[in-house]
């Protein structure tokens, strides 16, 4: 490596989410790569933002093996001759799941500054099921807001909204008609220029519609939402690719499928934000490795006792954290040590 100085890229790039973080990657020999912002992931090609023309670009990739390491919102420095990815640099916050039979977690999106949790004031809205996404986003390093829709459906979206902010400290919820215009001005304090924002929540919640809301670009480029879908009555879920979409007069926004049942693992660190109150009180305890079960001095069951901790949130906290360490693989030896995957937390 020689001290010539890194590849200065192009201003445009500023509001494709270019950030310091990414521009620190870079090194002389990088010089003349362009740097590109993964949009859509195909089995065997990538669509890319190049932000100089606000176009997009199809990329080859140099190497065998592939699309399974890229997730949208990466950035990838291009060859702008031969237009084929060249490397990916490294993340700042990187949404994935495991599904019960992939070994490998998925890849839902990277570089997500705020991942909008969307629920709707209806039988869709269940804490259980939101603690488990704000497990995902604080394990990914993404600011979690909860989003709750169809407000208008509603004659009091209060207790909703009351319930959510509950589930962890500092958490921002806002409810919304996410078919009316103005839910983009409600939504518009995460999605400034150069923000970066991603929608998950269940099936037929509204994430389209809000894409759509959000998103410039004509009518009839829009994402098909569940009205569509039942007349042509096709399919169970509407949105079927993760993509990266422009904001109007700001950001970008990454959909997600619908997704039915979100299994946890390699969440431990975002299970200790979440509960944050529990994780605070387990030092007090008796007994360095307490279960909050039955052990005598035990200062989770205390606080229980004196209505300080809600008996349900601990449920939901044991239930959660027993899935996580059954779900997440241990690796042992010195490979595994330097894994980004999580541990097993001892209780
Ligand atoms: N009244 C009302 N209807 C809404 C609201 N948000 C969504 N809808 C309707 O609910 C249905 C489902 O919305 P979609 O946007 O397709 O839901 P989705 O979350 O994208 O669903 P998938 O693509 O299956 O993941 C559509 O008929 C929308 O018009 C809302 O805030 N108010
Ligand atoms: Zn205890």
């Amino acid at each position: 490596m020689n001290d010539a100085p890194p590849l200065c890229p192009d201003a445009a790039i500023d509001s494709l989410g270019w950030q310091p973080f990414f521009a620190a990657q870079l090194t002389a020999d990088d010089t003349g790569m362009t740097p590109v912002r993964i949009a859509v992931v195909h089995r065997a090609r990538l669509l890319a933002e190049t932000g100089a023309t606000g176009g997009g670009e199809q990329l080859r990739l140099a190497h065998l093996g592939g699309t399974s390491d890229y997730a949208v919102g990466d950035w990838v420095l291009m060859d702008p001759e031969t237009r084929s990815a060249v490397r990916r640099l490294n993340r700042r916050t990187l949404l994935r799941r495991r599904t019960e039979s992939a070994h490998i977690p998925q890849l839902i999106a990277a570089n997500v500054d705020t991942l909008f949790i969307v629920t709707s004031c209806n039988d869709d809205f269940n804490v259980a099921r939101l603690e488990r996404y704000l497990a995902l986003a604080n394990e990914a390093g993404t600011n979690p807001v909860i989003v709750l829709t169809k407000v208008d459906q509603v004659a009091d979206a209060e207790i909703f909204r009351a319930q959510a902010g509950a589930l962890q400290r500092d958490l921002a919820v806002v409810t919304l008609n996410a078919k009316a215009p103005d839910a983009a001005k409600t939504l518009a304090p995460w999605c400034g220029p150069g923000q970066t924002v991603a929608l998950v929540g269940s099936s037929g919640v509204g994430k389209s519609t809000l894409l759509n809301t959000l998103a410039a670009k004509a009518p009839d480029a829009q994402q098909p939402t569940g009205d569509i879908r039942a007349q042509d009555a096709k399919g169970r879920h509407t949105t079927t690719a993760r993509s990266l979409h422009a904001i109007q007069g700001g950001g970008w926004v990454i959909d997600t499928p619908g997704m039915r049942t979100l299994h946890v693992s390699d969440v431990a660190d975002g299970l200790d934000i979440l509960f944050a109150e529990i994780t605070e009180l387990a030092p007090d305890c008796r007994f360095r490795d307490c279960t909050h079960a039955h052990e005598p001095g035990c200062a989770v069951q205390k606080a229980v006792a004196s209505g300080r901790l809600s008996p349900d949130r601990l449920d939901r906290w044991r239930k959660l954290n027993d899935e996580n360490v059954a779900n997440t693989p241990v690796r042992t030896g010195a490979r595994g040590n330097k894994s980004d995957a999580a541990k097993p937390r001892k209780r």
